[in-house]
Protein backbone atom coordinates (compact mmCIF):
# COMPACT_ATOMS: atom_id res chain seq x y z
CA UNK A 1 0.00 0.00 0.00
CA UNK A 2 1.54 3.24 -0.72
CA UNK A 3 2.45 5.53 2.06
CA UNK A 4 0.25 7.86 3.22
CA UNK A 5 -3.16 5.70 2.33
CA UNK A 6 -3.40 4.12 5.41
CA UNK A 7 -4.65 5.00 8.24
CA UNK A 8 -1.96 5.57 10.76
CA UNK A 9 -1.85 7.65 14.42
CA UNK A 10 1.61 9.43 12.72
CA UNK A 11 1.99 12.55 13.17
CA UNK A 12 0.95 13.76 9.63
CA UNK A 13 -2.30 12.95 10.79
CA UNK A 14 -2.35 14.79 13.80
CA UNK A 15 -1.07 18.29 12.20
CA UNK A 16 -3.11 17.32 9.17
CA UNK A 17 -6.34 17.19 11.38
CA UNK A 18 -5.32 20.15 13.84
CA UNK A 19 -5.67 22.38 10.97
CA UNK A 20 -8.29 20.36 8.88
CA UNK A 21 -10.71 19.71 11.31
CA UNK A 22 -9.94 22.17 14.53
CA UNK A 23 -8.31 24.99 12.00
CA UNK A 24 -5.27 25.41 14.66
CA UNK A 25 -2.10 26.61 12.66
CA UNK A 26 0.26 25.15 15.88
CA UNK A 27 0.32 22.47 19.23
CA UNK A 28 0.49 24.77 22.37
CA UNK A 29 3.64 23.26 24.29
CA UNK A 30 2.79 19.74 25.22
CA UNK A 31 -0.23 19.22 23.85
CA UNK A 32 0.94 17.42 20.92
CA UNK A 33 2.70 14.79 23.61
CA UNK A 34 -0.26 14.07 25.43
CA UNK A 35 -2.33 13.24 22.28
CA UNK A 36 0.51 11.00 21.17
CA UNK A 37 0.36 9.53 24.56
CA UNK A 38 -3.67 8.92 24.37
CA UNK A 39 -3.14 7.53 20.68
CA UNK A 40 -0.83 5.15 21.81
CA UNK A 41 -3.23 3.74 24.15
CA UNK A 42 -2.39 4.73 27.35
CA UNK A 43 -4.02 5.89 30.15
CA UNK A 44 -3.37 9.72 30.49
CA UNK A 45 -3.83 12.36 33.40
CA UNK A 46 -3.74 16.05 32.00
CA UNK A 47 -3.52 19.02 34.96
CA UNK A 48 -3.05 22.03 33.64
CA UNK A 49 -3.79 25.59 33.71
CA UNK A 50 -7.48 26.88 32.91
CA UNK A 51 -7.69 27.79 29.11
CA UNK A 52 -4.58 25.50 28.22
CA UNK A 53 -6.72 24.01 25.44
CA UNK A 54 -7.04 20.43 27.50
CA UNK A 55 -10.24 19.86 25.48
CA UNK A 56 -8.29 19.16 22.12
CA UNK A 57 -6.40 16.71 24.29
CA UNK A 58 -9.23 14.25 23.56
CA UNK A 59 -11.12 15.73 20.86
CA UNK A 60 -8.12 15.37 18.41
CA UNK A 61 -7.89 11.79 19.59
CA UNK A 62 -11.33 11.05 19.15
CA UNK A 63 -11.11 12.27 15.70
CA UNK A 64 -8.60 10.78 14.28
CA UNK A 65 -9.15 7.15 16.49
CA UNK A 66 -11.49 4.27 15.24
CA UNK A 67 -14.81 3.79 17.27
CA UNK A 68 -16.65 6.43 19.50
CA UNK A 69 -14.91 8.59 22.57
CA UNK A 70 -17.33 8.95 25.68
CA UNK A 71 -16.41 12.21 27.15
CA UNK A 72 -17.54 12.09 31.12
CA UNK A 73 -18.22 15.94 32.24
CA UNK A 74 -20.28 17.04 34.63
CA UNK A 75 -21.38 20.57 32.69
CA UNK A 76 -23.99 20.48 29.89
CA UNK A 77 -21.17 20.58 27.75
CA UNK A 78 -21.00 23.88 25.39
CA UNK A 79 -18.48 22.43 22.86
CA UNK A 80 -21.24 19.89 21.12
CA UNK A 81 -22.00 23.04 18.97
CA UNK A 82 -18.76 24.15 17.96
CA UNK A 83 -17.48 20.58 17.54
CA UNK A 84 -20.71 19.52 15.05
CA UNK A 85 -20.00 23.13 14.06
CA UNK A 86 -16.21 22.13 12.61
CA UNK A 87 -18.13 19.16 10.73
CA UNK A 88 -17.43 16.36 13.86
CA UNK A 89 -20.11 14.13 14.77
CA UNK A 90 -20.58 14.85 18.60
CA UNK A 91 -23.65 14.76 20.25
CA UNK A 92 -24.79 14.95 23.92
CA UNK A 93 -26.94 13.10 26.70
CA UNK A 94 -28.15 14.67 29.78
CA UNK A 95 -31.21 15.56 31.76
CA UNK A 96 -32.25 18.08 29.16
CA UNK A 97 -31.29 16.80 25.69
CA UNK A 98 -35.15 16.13 23.94
CA UNK A 99 -36.55 13.19 23.89
CA UNK A 100 -35.81 12.75 20.15
CA UNK A 101 -32.25 13.46 20.47
CA UNK A 102 -31.76 10.82 22.84
CA UNK A 103 -33.22 8.03 21.08
CA UNK A 104 -30.88 9.02 17.89
CA UNK A 105 -27.98 8.67 19.47
CA UNK A 106 -28.96 5.28 22.01
CA UNK A 107 -29.94 3.99 18.61
CA UNK A 108 -26.37 4.86 16.76
CA UNK A 109 -24.68 3.12 19.86
CA UNK A 110 -27.26 -0.24 19.16
CA UNK A 111 -25.42 -0.35 15.66
CA UNK A 112 -22.56 -1.36 18.04
CA UNK A 113 -20.79 0.82 15.40
CA UNK A 114 -21.86 4.45 16.26
CA UNK A 115 -21.00 7.62 13.93
CA UNK A 116 -20.84 9.76 16.70
CA UNK A 117 -17.23 10.23 17.16
CA UNK A 118 -17.34 12.20 20.64
CA UNK A 119 -20.46 11.70 23.27
CA UNK A 120 -21.04 14.26 25.74
CA UNK A 121 -22.63 12.40 28.94
CA UNK A 122 -23.14 13.01 32.94
CA UNK A 123 -21.61 11.19 35.72
CA UNK A 124 -24.97 10.05 36.03
CA UNK A 125 -26.03 8.82 32.78
CA UNK A 126 -22.85 6.53 33.01
CA UNK A 127 -24.29 4.95 36.21
CA UNK A 128 -27.67 3.84 34.13
CA UNK A 129 -28.14 0.30 33.33
CA UNK A 130 -29.56 0.83 29.79
CA UNK A 131 -26.99 3.24 29.24
CA UNK A 132 -24.33 0.54 30.16
CA UNK A 133 -26.14 -2.25 28.56
CA UNK A 134 -25.36 0.39 25.36
CA UNK A 135 -21.86 0.63 25.83
CA UNK A 136 -21.52 -2.92 26.35
CA UNK A 137 -22.71 -3.35 22.89
CA UNK A 138 -20.46 -0.93 21.69
CA UNK A 139 -17.25 -2.38 23.35
CA UNK A 140 -17.84 -5.91 22.04
CA UNK A 141 -17.72 -4.55 18.40
CA UNK A 142 -14.35 -2.96 19.38
CA UNK A 143 -15.26 0.23 19.07
CA UNK A 144 -14.99 1.94 22.47
CA UNK A 145 -11.79 4.06 21.85
CA UNK A 146 -11.25 5.80 25.14
CA UNK A 147 -13.51 7.45 28.01
CA UNK A 148 -12.63 11.27 28.67
CA UNK A 149 -13.20 12.07 32.16
CA UNK A 150 -13.24 16.44 32.28
CA UNK A 151 -13.18 17.91 35.55
CA UNK A 152 -11.62 14.98 37.02
CA UNK A 153 -10.97 16.66 39.89
CA UNK A 154 -14.97 15.84 41.01
CA UNK A 155 -14.11 11.98 41.80
CA UNK A 156 -12.36 13.35 44.33
CA UNK A 157 -13.31 13.67 48.21
CA UNK A 158 -10.45 15.76 48.39
CA UNK A 159 -11.46 17.98 45.66
CA UNK A 160 -14.06 21.09 46.04
CA UNK A 161 -16.46 19.71 43.91
CA UNK A 162 -16.46 16.52 44.63
CA UNK A 163 -19.61 14.68 42.89
CA UNK A 164 -20.78 11.15 44.21
CA UNK A 165 -21.56 10.02 40.63
CA UNK A 166 -17.91 10.78 39.99
CA UNK A 167 -17.07 7.59 42.02
CA UNK A 168 -19.09 5.51 40.52
CA UNK A 169 -17.13 5.87 36.90
CA UNK A 170 -14.33 3.06 38.44
CA UNK A 171 -16.96 0.75 36.88
CA UNK A 172 -15.66 1.49 33.37
CA UNK A 173 -11.88 0.24 34.45
CA UNK A 174 -14.08 -3.19 36.14
CA UNK A 175 -15.83 -3.39 32.83
CA UNK A 176 -13.55 -2.64 30.28
CA UNK A 177 -10.37 -2.89 31.57
CA UNK A 178 -8.67 -2.88 27.58
CA UNK A 179 -10.03 0.98 26.91
CA UNK A 180 -8.19 3.86 27.51
CA UNK A 181 -8.74 6.22 30.49
CA UNK A 182 -7.53 10.62 29.53
CA UNK A 183 -8.68 12.56 32.37
CA UNK A 184 -8.30 16.22 32.85
CA UNK A 185 -8.20 19.19 35.17
CA UNK A 186 -7.27 22.35 35.94
CA UNK A 187 -7.43 22.12 39.46
CA UNK A 188 -5.75 19.37 41.80
CA UNK A 189 -3.51 19.03 44.25
CA UNK A 190 -1.07 16.48 44.70
CA UNK A 191 -3.53 14.63 47.24
CA UNK A 192 -6.94 14.90 44.51
CA UNK A 193 -4.13 13.54 41.89
CA UNK A 194 -3.51 10.76 43.62
CA UNK A 195 -7.20 10.10 44.56
CA UNK A 196 -8.34 10.40 40.86
CA UNK A 197 -5.62 7.71 39.52
CA UNK A 198 -6.69 5.26 42.36
CA UNK A 199 -10.62 5.82 41.95
CA UNK A 200 -10.40 5.38 38.23
CA UNK A 201 -8.02 2.06 38.63
CA UNK A 202 -5.50 3.65 36.00
CA UNK A 203 -2.92 1.65 35.55
CA UNK A 204 0.59 3.01 36.55
CA UNK A 205 2.71 0.42 34.36
CA UNK A 206 0.67 2.36 31.52
CA UNK A 207 0.01 5.75 32.45
CA UNK A 208 1.15 9.05 31.40
CA UNK A 209 0.68 11.84 33.91
CA UNK A 210 1.28 15.32 32.51
CA UNK A 211 1.02 18.18 34.94
CA UNK A 212 1.76 21.65 33.50
CA UNK A 213 1.99 24.57 35.38
CA UNK A 214 -1.49 26.33 36.91
CA UNK A 215 0.21 29.96 36.63
CA UNK A 216 -1.66 32.04 34.39
CA UNK A 217 1.13 34.47 33.68
CA UNK A 218 -1.52 37.24 31.53
CA UNK A 219 -3.94 37.32 34.53
CA UNK A 220 -3.10 39.83 36.72
CA UNK A 221 -4.42 39.49 40.25
CA UNK A 222 -5.68 41.40 42.56
CA UNK A 223 -7.34 41.70 46.46
CA UNK A 224 -9.45 44.54 47.23
CA UNK A 225 -10.06 45.19 51.04
CA UNK A 226 -13.23 46.08 52.07
CA UNK A 227 -15.30 46.24 55.27
CA UNK A 228 -19.63 45.74 55.52
CA UNK A 229 -19.49 49.64 56.02
CA UNK A 230 -18.80 50.30 53.35
CA UNK A 231 -20.13 49.51 49.68
CA UNK A 232 -17.87 48.37 46.94
CA UNK A 233 -19.87 49.01 44.01
CA UNK A 234 -18.41 52.43 44.30
CA UNK A 235 -14.58 51.15 43.44
CA UNK A 236 -15.90 48.79 41.09
CA UNK A 237 -18.10 51.42 39.20
CA UNK A 238 -14.92 54.19 39.34
CA UNK A 239 -12.59 51.39 37.87
CA UNK A 240 -14.49 50.22 34.94
CA UNK A 241 -15.18 54.07 34.16
CA UNK A 242 -11.47 54.32 34.26
CA UNK A 243 -10.99 51.52 31.95
CA UNK A 244 -13.91 52.96 29.27
CA UNK A 245 -12.48 56.21 29.51
CA UNK A 246 -8.95 55.28 29.07
CA UNK A 247 -10.07 53.38 25.87
CA UNK A 248 -11.63 56.49 24.48
CA UNK A 249 -9.07 58.81 25.02
CA UNK A 250 -6.02 56.91 23.60
CA UNK A 251 -6.58 57.23 19.86
CA UNK A 252 -4.45 55.04 18.48
CA UNK A 253 -6.66 52.71 20.62
CA UNK A 254 -9.88 54.49 19.68
CA UNK A 255 -8.86 54.02 16.18
CA UNK A 256 -7.84 50.25 16.45
CA UNK A 257 -11.29 49.75 18.11
CA UNK A 258 -13.41 52.00 15.28
CA UNK A 259 -11.48 49.86 12.50
CA UNK A 260 -12.41 46.48 13.67
CA UNK A 261 -16.27 47.65 13.78
CA UNK A 262 -15.57 47.61 17.80
CA UNK A 263 -17.33 49.81 20.74
CA UNK A 264 -15.47 51.65 23.04
CA UNK A 265 -17.17 50.49 25.86
CA UNK A 266 -17.47 46.37 24.82
CA UNK A 267 -14.97 45.62 28.36
CA UNK A 268 -16.28 42.44 28.41
CA UNK A 269 -16.10 40.97 32.25
CA UNK A 270 -17.88 38.30 34.80
CA UNK A 271 -18.80 39.27 38.18
CA UNK A 272 -19.12 36.41 40.59
CA UNK A 273 -21.34 36.75 43.64
CA UNK A 274 -22.56 34.07 46.13
CA UNK A 275 -26.08 34.86 45.62
CA UNK A 276 -28.71 35.01 43.19
CA UNK A 277 -30.68 38.04 44.89
CA UNK A 278 -27.39 39.71 44.10
CA UNK A 279 -26.79 38.84 40.36
CA UNK A 280 -30.16 40.55 40.16
CA UNK A 281 -29.52 43.54 42.07
CA UNK A 282 -26.08 44.45 40.80
CA UNK A 283 -26.76 44.22 37.41
CA UNK A 284 -29.92 46.09 37.60
CA UNK A 285 -27.56 49.23 39.32
CA UNK A 286 -25.04 48.69 36.90
CA UNK A 287 -27.37 49.22 34.07
CA UNK A 288 -29.14 52.05 35.94
CA UNK A 289 -24.75 53.44 35.91
CA UNK A 290 -24.78 53.16 31.70
CA UNK A 291 -23.21 49.64 32.03
CA UNK A 292 -24.32 46.66 30.16
CA UNK A 293 -24.77 43.96 32.48
CA UNK A 294 -27.03 40.97 33.13
CA UNK A 295 -27.66 38.44 35.51
CA UNK A 296 -27.27 34.76 35.32
CA UNK A 297 -28.14 32.33 37.58
CA UNK A 298 -29.81 28.46 37.85
CA UNK A 299 -33.28 30.64 39.14
CA UNK A 300 -33.80 31.93 35.80
CA UNK A 301 -35.29 30.52 32.94
CA UNK A 302 -33.26 28.20 30.68
CA UNK A 303 -34.38 30.49 27.48
CA UNK A 304 -33.41 33.80 28.92
CA UNK A 305 -30.45 32.25 30.71
CA UNK A 306 -29.31 30.78 26.62
CA UNK A 307 -30.01 34.84 25.33
CA UNK A 308 -27.63 36.17 28.42
CA UNK A 309 -25.22 33.57 27.25
CA UNK A 310 -25.41 33.77 23.38
CA UNK A 311 -25.36 37.53 23.18
CA UNK A 312 -22.39 37.60 25.58
CA UNK A 313 -20.30 35.53 23.75
CA UNK A 314 -21.22 38.28 20.39
CA UNK A 315 -20.51 41.37 22.13
CA UNK A 316 -23.77 42.74 21.68
CA UNK A 317 -24.32 45.80 23.49
CA UNK A 318 -25.73 45.65 26.52
CA UNK A 319 -24.25 42.36 27.53
CA UNK A 320 -20.81 43.24 28.37
CA UNK A 321 -20.94 42.57 31.94
CA UNK A 322 -22.14 38.99 33.28
CA UNK A 323 -23.29 39.07 36.88
CA UNK A 324 -23.41 35.53 37.78
CA UNK A 325 -23.33 32.74 40.39
CA UNK A 326 -20.93 29.97 39.55
CA UNK A 327 -23.91 28.23 37.55
CA UNK A 328 -21.59 30.67 34.94
CA UNK A 329 -18.18 28.79 35.15
CA UNK A 330 -16.82 25.91 33.91
CA UNK A 331 -16.06 25.52 30.47
CA UNK A 332 -16.92 29.20 29.61
CA UNK A 333 -14.99 29.64 26.71
CA UNK A 334 -15.00 33.49 25.77
CA UNK A 335 -11.82 34.66 24.15
CA UNK A 336 -11.63 38.72 25.26
CA UNK A 337 -12.69 38.69 28.86
CA UNK A 338 -10.57 41.45 30.11
CA UNK A 339 -12.14 41.24 33.96
CA UNK A 340 -13.26 38.66 36.35
CA UNK A 341 -14.37 40.36 39.53
CA UNK A 342 -15.52 38.25 43.10
CA UNK A 343 -17.77 40.03 44.60
CA UNK A 344 -16.94 38.33 48.08
CA UNK A 345 -15.20 35.43 48.92
CA UNK A 346 -15.76 32.40 47.07
CA UNK A 347 -16.26 29.10 48.82
CA UNK A 348 -13.08 27.07 47.64
CA UNK A 349 -9.33 28.21 46.31
CA UNK A 350 -9.96 25.49 43.52
CA UNK A 351 -13.37 27.23 42.29
CA UNK A 352 -11.47 30.72 42.41
CA UNK A 353 -9.24 29.88 40.34
CA UNK A 354 -11.13 28.21 38.05
CA UNK A 355 -13.66 30.99 37.46
CA UNK A 356 -10.51 33.44 37.54
CA UNK A 357 -9.66 31.59 34.66
CA UNK A 358 -12.31 32.71 32.64
CA UNK A 359 -10.35 35.66 32.01
CA UNK A 360 -8.05 36.61 29.40
CA UNK A 361 -8.47 33.32 27.25
CA UNK A 362 -6.59 35.14 24.48
CA UNK A 363 -3.67 35.85 25.85
CA UNK A 364 -4.10 39.66 26.46
CA UNK A 365 -3.61 40.74 29.66
CA UNK A 366 -6.84 40.70 31.91
CA UNK A 367 -7.62 41.20 35.86
CA UNK A 368 -8.94 39.31 38.09
CA UNK A 369 -10.57 41.31 41.11
CA UNK A 370 -11.35 39.49 44.59
CA UNK A 371 -13.12 41.85 46.95
CA UNK A 372 -12.19 40.65 50.44
CA UNK A 373 -13.31 41.51 53.74
CA UNK A 374 -13.27 39.90 57.15
CA UNK A 375 -17.13 39.75 57.99
CA UNK A 376 -17.28 37.99 54.60
CA UNK A 377 -14.53 35.80 55.70
CA UNK A 378 -17.06 34.94 58.84
CA UNK A 379 -19.83 34.47 56.81
CA UNK A 380 -17.74 32.03 54.59
CA UNK A 381 -16.89 29.58 57.73
CA UNK A 382 -20.43 30.30 59.06
CA UNK A 383 -21.73 28.87 56.11
CA UNK A 384 -19.01 25.83 56.20
CA UNK A 385 -19.91 24.80 59.73
CA UNK A 386 -24.15 24.78 58.81
CA UNK A 387 -23.60 22.75 55.85
CA UNK A 388 -21.31 20.47 58.00
CA UNK A 389 -24.17 19.74 60.31
CA UNK A 390 -26.65 19.10 57.37
CA UNK A 391 -23.92 17.38 55.28
CA UNK A 392 -20.68 16.39 56.74
CA UNK A 393 -18.92 14.80 53.41
CA UNK A 394 -16.19 16.45 51.93
CA UNK A 395 -16.01 18.52 54.61
CA UNK A 396 -12.17 18.64 55.83
CA UNK A 397 -10.83 19.44 52.20
CA UNK A 398 -13.37 22.17 52.04
CA UNK A 399 -12.09 23.94 55.47
CA UNK A 400 -8.75 23.42 54.18
CA UNK A 401 -9.58 24.85 50.62
CA UNK A 402 -11.56 27.64 52.35
CA UNK A 403 -8.59 28.35 54.93
CA UNK A 404 -5.94 28.19 51.60
CA UNK A 405 -8.43 31.51 49.76
CA UNK A 406 -8.63 33.32 53.16
CA UNK A 407 -4.58 32.98 53.86
CA UNK A 408 -4.12 34.20 49.94
CA UNK A 409 -6.30 37.37 50.52
CA UNK A 410 -4.72 38.50 54.06
CA UNK A 411 -1.46 37.36 52.81
CA UNK A 412 0.39 41.09 51.60
CA UNK A 413 3.78 39.92 51.65
CA UNK A 414 3.74 37.09 48.60
CA UNK A 415 3.20 36.98 44.97
CA UNK A 416 -0.15 35.83 44.47
CA UNK A 417 1.05 33.98 41.09
CA UNK A 418 3.35 31.94 43.52
CA UNK A 419 0.56 31.41 46.31
CA UNK A 420 -1.37 29.53 43.69
CA UNK A 421 1.20 27.33 42.20
CA UNK A 422 2.28 26.05 45.54
CA UNK A 423 -1.54 25.59 46.39
CA UNK A 424 -1.67 22.98 43.60
CA UNK A 425 1.89 21.60 44.54
CA UNK A 426 4.25 23.30 42.05
CA UNK A 427 7.82 23.88 43.41
CA UNK A 428 9.00 26.49 40.98
CA UNK A 429 8.53 30.43 41.07
CA UNK A 430 6.25 31.09 38.05
CA UNK A 431 6.59 34.00 35.89
CA UNK A 432 4.80 37.82 37.55
CA UNK A 433 5.94 40.55 35.81
CA UNK A 434 4.02 42.83 38.01
CA UNK A 435 1.06 41.01 36.99
CA UNK A 436 -0.63 40.95 40.64
CA UNK A 437 -0.99 43.40 43.50
CA UNK A 438 1.72 42.96 45.57
CA UNK A 439 4.41 42.59 43.01
CA UNK A 440 2.78 46.32 41.73
CA UNK A 441 2.78 47.93 45.27
CA UNK A 442 3.80 45.92 48.25
CA UNK A 443 3.82 48.99 51.04
CA UNK A 444 0.63 50.20 48.96
CA UNK A 445 -1.00 46.65 49.85
CA UNK A 446 0.34 46.87 53.08
CA UNK A 447 -1.56 50.39 53.70
CA UNK A 448 -4.87 49.36 52.15
CA UNK A 449 -5.09 45.98 54.28
CA UNK A 450 -4.57 48.02 57.75
CA UNK A 451 -7.21 50.62 56.23
CA UNK A 452 -9.47 48.50 54.29
CA UNK A 453 -9.92 45.83 56.36
CA UNK A 454 -12.23 45.43 59.76
CA UNK A 455 -9.70 45.22 62.65
CA UNK A 456 -8.97 42.06 63.89
CA UNK A 457 -8.18 43.42 67.17
CA UNK A 458 -12.17 44.15 67.61
CA UNK A 459 -12.84 40.91 66.08
CA UNK A 460 -10.81 39.55 69.53
CA UNK A 461 -12.30 41.84 72.17
CA UNK A 462 -15.48 40.87 70.54
CA UNK A 463 -14.99 37.26 71.19
CA UNK A 464 -13.34 37.87 74.55
CA UNK A 465 -16.48 39.28 75.83
CA UNK A 466 -19.04 37.16 74.07
CA UNK A 467 -17.16 34.24 75.99
CA UNK A 468 -17.32 36.10 79.28
CA UNK A 469 -20.93 36.26 79.17
CA UNK A 470 -20.96 32.40 78.24
CA UNK A 471 -23.96 31.96 75.98
CA UNK A 472 -23.37 35.01 73.07
CA UNK A 473 -21.88 34.27 69.65
CA UNK A 474 -21.81 37.01 67.48
CA UNK A 475 -23.21 35.41 64.12
CA UNK A 476 -22.84 38.13 62.17
CA UNK A 477 -21.72 42.24 62.18
CA UNK A 478 -20.57 45.23 60.95
CA UNK A 479 -17.19 45.71 62.58
CA UNK A 480 -15.10 48.95 62.46
CA UNK A 481 -12.06 48.83 60.05
CA UNK A 482 -8.68 49.65 61.75
CA UNK A 483 -8.92 53.26 59.77
CA UNK A 484 -12.33 54.31 60.97
CA UNK A 485 -11.90 57.53 62.82
CA UNK A 486 -12.75 57.67 66.22
CA UNK A 487 -14.83 60.99 66.39
CA UNK A 488 -17.56 59.67 63.68
CA UNK A 489 -20.76 58.12 64.41
CA UNK A 490 -20.97 54.75 63.12
CA UNK A 491 -23.75 52.86 62.99
CA UNK A 492 -23.68 49.01 64.14
CA UNK A 493 -25.59 45.97 63.67
CA UNK A 494 -24.94 42.91 65.74
CA UNK A 495 -26.71 40.11 65.47
CA UNK A 496 -25.99 37.78 68.45
CA UNK A 497 -27.07 34.01 68.77
CA UNK A 498 -28.06 33.37 72.40
CA UNK A 499 -28.04 30.08 74.06
CA UNK A 500 -31.17 29.22 76.97
CA UNK A 501 -30.21 28.06 80.05
CA UNK A 502 -30.81 24.62 79.41
CA UNK A 503 -29.42 24.54 76.38
CA UNK A 504 -31.97 24.01 73.86
CA UNK A 505 -32.73 26.01 70.92
CA UNK A 506 -36.30 27.43 70.31
CA UNK A 507 -37.81 26.86 66.84
CA UNK A 508 -34.91 25.09 65.90
CA UNK A 509 -32.31 28.11 66.17
CA UNK A 510 -30.63 29.82 68.95
CA UNK A 511 -32.12 33.19 69.97
CA UNK A 512 -30.85 35.82 67.63
CA UNK A 513 -30.80 39.75 69.07
CA UNK A 514 -29.73 41.85 66.23
CA UNK A 515 -28.72 44.71 68.09
CA UNK A 516 -28.16 48.26 66.18
CA UNK A 517 -26.03 50.78 67.86
CA UNK A 518 -23.97 53.73 67.49
CA UNK A 519 -20.59 54.59 68.66
CA UNK A 520 -18.03 56.74 68.16
CA UNK A 521 -15.01 55.42 70.60
CA UNK A 522 -13.69 51.95 70.63
CA UNK A 523 -14.58 51.97 74.65
CA UNK A 524 -18.14 53.04 74.13
CA UNK A 525 -18.45 50.19 71.73
CA UNK A 526 -17.76 47.89 73.84
CA UNK A 527 -19.29 49.42 76.90
CA UNK A 528 -22.53 49.84 74.70
CA UNK A 529 -22.29 45.65 73.92
CA UNK A 530 -21.47 44.94 78.02
CA UNK A 531 -25.23 46.55 78.82
CA UNK A 532 -26.68 45.04 75.94
CA UNK A 533 -25.49 41.87 76.87
CA UNK A 534 -26.31 42.39 80.55
CA UNK A 535 -30.01 43.81 79.15
CA UNK A 536 -30.41 40.26 77.44
CA UNK A 537 -29.09 38.31 80.41
CA UNK A 538 -32.10 40.18 83.01
CA UNK A 539 -34.84 39.40 80.22
CA UNK A 540 -37.00 36.43 80.52
CA UNK A 541 -34.95 34.33 78.05
CA UNK A 542 -35.80 30.98 79.29
CA UNK A 543 -39.40 31.37 78.90
CA UNK A 544 -38.03 31.13 75.29
CA UNK A 545 -40.48 34.08 74.39
CA UNK A 546 -38.37 34.87 70.51
CA UNK A 547 -36.74 38.26 70.97
CA UNK A 548 -35.44 38.09 67.41
CA UNK A 549 -34.82 41.39 65.66
CA UNK A 550 -35.28 43.70 69.04
CA UNK A 551 -33.05 46.76 68.19
CA UNK A 552 -31.21 48.06 71.46
N1 LIG B 1 -3.32 24.56 19.67
C1 LIG B 1 -4.18 25.54 19.83
N2 LIG B 1 -4.04 26.68 19.13
C2 LIG B 1 -4.91 27.72 19.30
N3 LIG B 1 -5.97 27.68 20.13
C3 LIG B 1 -6.15 26.56 20.86
C4 LIG B 1 -5.27 25.44 20.75
N4 LIG B 1 -5.73 24.48 21.58
C5 LIG B 1 -6.83 24.98 22.19
N5 LIG B 1 -7.08 26.22 21.74
C6 LIG B 1 -8.18 27.11 22.19
O1 LIG B 1 -7.97 27.43 23.55
C7 LIG B 1 -9.22 27.69 24.18
C8 LIG B 1 -9.27 26.96 25.50
O2 LIG B 1 -9.38 25.58 25.28
P1 LIG B 1 -10.20 24.65 26.29
O3 LIG B 1 -11.57 25.17 26.46
O4 LIG B 1 -10.00 23.27 25.85
O5 LIG B 1 -9.38 24.95 27.60
P2 LIG B 1 -9.30 24.13 28.94
O6 LIG B 1 -7.89 23.75 29.12
O7 LIG B 1 -10.33 23.05 28.98
O8 LIG B 1 -9.64 25.28 29.96
P3 LIG B 1 -10.59 25.33 31.26
O9 LIG B 1 -10.06 24.33 32.22
O10 LIG B 1 -10.35 26.72 31.70
O11 LIG B 1 -11.99 25.13 30.80
C9 LIG B 1 -10.29 27.25 23.19
O12 LIG B 1 -10.85 28.40 22.59
C10 LIG B 1 -9.54 26.45 22.17
O13 LIG B 1 -10.13 26.52 20.88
Amino acid sequence: MPPGLSRSNSCVDIDFTLRRKFKKTAFRPLQRDVIVAALEGNDVFVQAATSFGKSLCFQLPAVIDHGITIVISPLLSLMVNALRAADIDAGTINGKTPYEEKQRLLQDLATGHPLTRLLYVTPEQCATESFRRHLRVVHKQRELARIAVDEAHCISEWGHDFRPSFKQLKWFRENFPDVPIICLTATATPQVRQDVISTLGLSEANLKVFTMTTSRKNLHYEVRFKSDEEDHYEDFRMWLGGVHKRRAEDSERRSELERRNQRLDNVSGIIYTLFRSDCETLAARLRADGIGAKPYHAGLPNDEKNETLQRWVNNDKGYDVIVATTAFGMGIDKENVRFVVHWQVPKSFEGFYQEAGRAGRDGKSSLCIMYYSREDRDRAYNRLSKDAKENNSNMEARLKSLQALIKYCEDTGTCRHCMICSYFGEKGVPECDYACDWHKDPTGLRKAKESGLQSEDWNMEFADLCSAFGRMTRTSSTMPANGAKANTKIPMRVALSYKTDDNTTVNGAHEVVMVDLEFDHRDDFFGAIKQTFRAIEKSDMDSHSNIGNRVF
